[in-house]
């Protein structure tokens, strides 16, 4: 019987370890525009490192995952953060785990609300982009540049996700 994991709520606290939640935090909120909008300020700072490394910006279109899911792999980038921002006002699935000596152990699901994003801090272990429901696109802020930003590692045991909520 494959391994299962439960979902839970996204929340600033509990991703703490793994990066941040991009929200509109009221904390981080300063009017501007003469009192016309609100600034929620310096959610994240994107990291990237090696010669020649800048930040981008992108989108990413995710094809809608199935369910019960199989949480086979985890990937992390070495060289930069990776940050997702809904675009399509759908919840999505985040995924990351503690490193364990170089690997990654017990994946972590949480659900993403429409108005909460995640950046990974660079060298995080997590699951690619996994969308729900419908194609959702995705605003990503990560790294481009020389060197593999890539390093994945495939369980010996995939986990099971049965359904994409708490
Ligand atoms: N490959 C790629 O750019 N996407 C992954 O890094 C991901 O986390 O979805
Ligand atoms: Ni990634």
């Amino acid at each position: 019987m494959p391994d299962l994991l439960s979902v839970q709520h996204l929340t600033p606290e509990a991703f703490a370890p793994f990066g941040e939640v991009i929200s509109a935090k009221p904390e981080t909120m300063r009017l501007i525009n003469g009192g016309t909008t609100e600034r929620f300020h310096a959610l994240f700072s994107p990291e990237v490192s090696g010669d020649g490394a800048r930040v981008i910006v992108n989108i990413f279109r995710g094809q809608p995952r199935a369910f019960p899911y199989e949480i086979g792999m985890m990937e992390r980038h070495p060289l930069g953060s990776q940050s997702f921002s809904p675009l399509s006002g759908r919840p999505f699935l985040v995924a990351v785990s503690p490193d364990e000596g170089g690997r990654p152990g017990r994946p972590q699901v949480f659900l993403a609300q429409p108005d909460q994003g995640v950046n990974y801090r660079r060298n995080v272990w997590h699951h690619p982009l996994m969308a729900v429901g419908e194609i959702s696109d995705f605003l990503v802020v990560d790294r481009d540049g020389p060197g593999n930003n890539l390093e994945e590692f495939f369980f010996d045991m995939p986990f099971l996700i049965l359904e994409p909520h708490p």
